[in-house]
């Protein structure tokens, strides 16, 4: 299927057919209409199997962010009048409509993403389970009431919406990323501006063609389209705007560095979902097919490419052998490739030829600095120009080597051997980031002395995957700052108004 109708546009051929087109529009959406550039620019959109342009996208500048800020600004003060039934009423609407079109929705990220069809419904449910959260979250927004020290006082407390909210979402889970966040905003009775990543903007275009189905008022949620070249011009009008009362950015720890610096120049609150390093240890005394099963799903899941994914696997030496040959047995037995459309296909490429360039490189690091391929994965050829397969590497180093102090974003697992649990707590705690860690042990008093060592804000233990909506999301130190998803996810966009009466 590919298609031109007006502005829904779909340049390939592709194995899928849409049950509703209207979702696939290359428009930007503010104050409740679709809208091109103003400018009338448009910047590629690329599917990640062969590297061929598949839409193109309204390129949008400032000016354009400034009317959208406008328009969220305009809908709060309509929408947070809104009582919390009315808007728990809306957002269960928007979750029907979302089911409905589960099939399309999965499609389109599989189309931009490269992610196998099997996976992409997985991010849709994953998203979904967000707004169910957020959904029973709304009646729940307490507040409390203070014993007052003077007699003559009542204090208690209200939780209010902070206004508008902007959010920065990556591509790499466009669809959960964005309902972790505009759902948990939305729900706290704020409203929008959303900046897609580049390479992902259909999704969240679709998200809101459904959204529009549902009746808030116009403005409410607003999309912003732009390529990297127009990213930081439309960054700079979300944090300098001073109706912007909360930026909310899941990337890279330099640009939310930066982005953080420029918030703070209006005082703005911010949540930070930066990059993560996860470290993930099997002590001597782990359940070791328990602990290949939690690494195949931490290390490989998305192709490697999400950031608590395992990033330094730390192998207590004397289990070393033992853990890589099953490791690899299992993952040749996991993994199936092929077209992504394929539902039995379960791996599949990189997002772009950048992220191939960046695992590439921590490969070709270790093995020049002594480390060794473990039994080559077989059945890789012709995947694709962003394919890279699953490959487990041996005799790593993480404090000489790159992958050591940066994150790969890719499925290379290097096996790092250590002798003590000291040893690796030092090597695991190193550096500055901070979001997940994963350990396996059977010793209950080494569980609990290791859960609370670990320097992250997400710690699994036994598990290979922590991420759940009712589950805090977050980290410390360079890994972030706030926590999505859970009752603290919807809370970080309300203010705590404490109101104090004289009787
Ligand atoms: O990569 C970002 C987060 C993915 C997840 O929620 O598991």
């Amino acid at each position: 299927m590919a298609f031109t109708s007006g502005s829904n546009v779909l340049l390939k051929n592709i194995p899928y057919q849409f049950k509703d087109v209207s979702l696939l529009d290359n428009r930007a959406y503010i104050g409740g209409k679709w809208l091109p550039a103003e400018s009338g620019a448009t910047f590629p959109v690329f599917d990640p199997e062969d590297n061929v342009v598949i839409f193109r996208v309204a390129n949008l500048t400032d000016v354009e962010v400034h009317k959208a800020i406008d328009a969220a600004q305009t809908a709060f003060l309509t929408y947070k009048e809104f009582s919390h039934r009315k808007r728990r009423q809306l957002l269960h609407q928007w979750i029907t409509v979302v089911k409905e079109n589960r099939d399309d929705l999965a499609a389109i990220c599989t189309l931009e993403l490269g992610k196998p069809i099997t996976e992409s419904y997985v991010t849709v449910d994953y998203g979904l389970s967000f707004l169910e959260w957020f959904e029973g979250e709304i009646e729940r927004l307490y507040g409390e009431t203070i014993p007052a020290a003077r007699e003559n006082n009542r204090i208690f407390t209200t939780r209010e919406p902070q206004g508008v909210v902007a959010a920065i979402t990556p591509w790499n889970s466009p669809i959960a990323m964005i309902l972790r966040k505009v759902g948990a905003a939305i729900a706290a009775g704020c409203t929008v501006v959303l900046k897609p990543a580049p390479e992902t903007p259909m999704c969240a275009i679709a998200i809101a063609k459904l959204f529009e189905r549902v009746g808030y008022p116009a403005g409410t949620l607003n999309i912003v389209t732009g390529d990297a070249a127009s990213s930081p011009s439309i960054g700079n009008e979300l944090c300098r705007n001073k109706l912007v009362r909360h930026l909310s950015f899941t990337g890279s720890t330099a640009v939310g560095k930066f982005l953080n610096g420029e918030c703070g120049k209006s005082l703005k609150k911010t949540s930070m979902e930066l990059g993560g390093n996860a470290p993930f240890i099997v002590f001597e005394d782990a359940d070791i097919q328990k602990a290949v099963d939690g690494l195949i799903s931490s290390k490989f899941r998305s192709s490697g490419q999400t950031c608590v994914c395992a990033n330094r696997v730390f192998v207590h030496r004397s289990i070393m052998s033992e853990f890589a040959e099953k490791l690899n047995a299992t993952q040749q037995k996991t993994f199936v490739y092929g077209s992504v459309w394929d539902p039995k296909v379960n791996f599949g490429p990189l997002y772009s030829s950048r992220g191939l360039e960046k695992v590439q490189k921590h490969l070709e690091d270790a093995l020049a600095n002594g480390a060794t391929v473990f039994d080559k994965t077989s059945n890789t050829e012709n995947q694709g120009p962003n394919f890279f397969p699953p490959t487990i590497l041996l005799d790593c180093n993480a404090e000489t080597m790159r992958f050591g102090s940066e994150e790969t974003f890719g499925p290379l697992a290097p096996l790092v051997p250590f002798d003590s649990e000291e040893e690796v707590l030092r090597l695991a705690n190193t550096y500055e980031s901070g979001l997940a860690s994963y350990f396996y042990t059977e010793n209950i008093s080494r569980l609990w002395r290791v859960a609370e060592a670990l320097d992250t804000g997400m710690v699994g233990v036994r598990v290979g995957l922590v991420s759940a909506c009712e589950q805090p999301f977050g980290g410390v130190k360079e890994s972030g700052i706030g926590r999505e998803g859970s009752k603290f996810g919807v809370e970080d966009y309300t203010n705590v108004k404490s109101i104090t009466v004289g009787i």
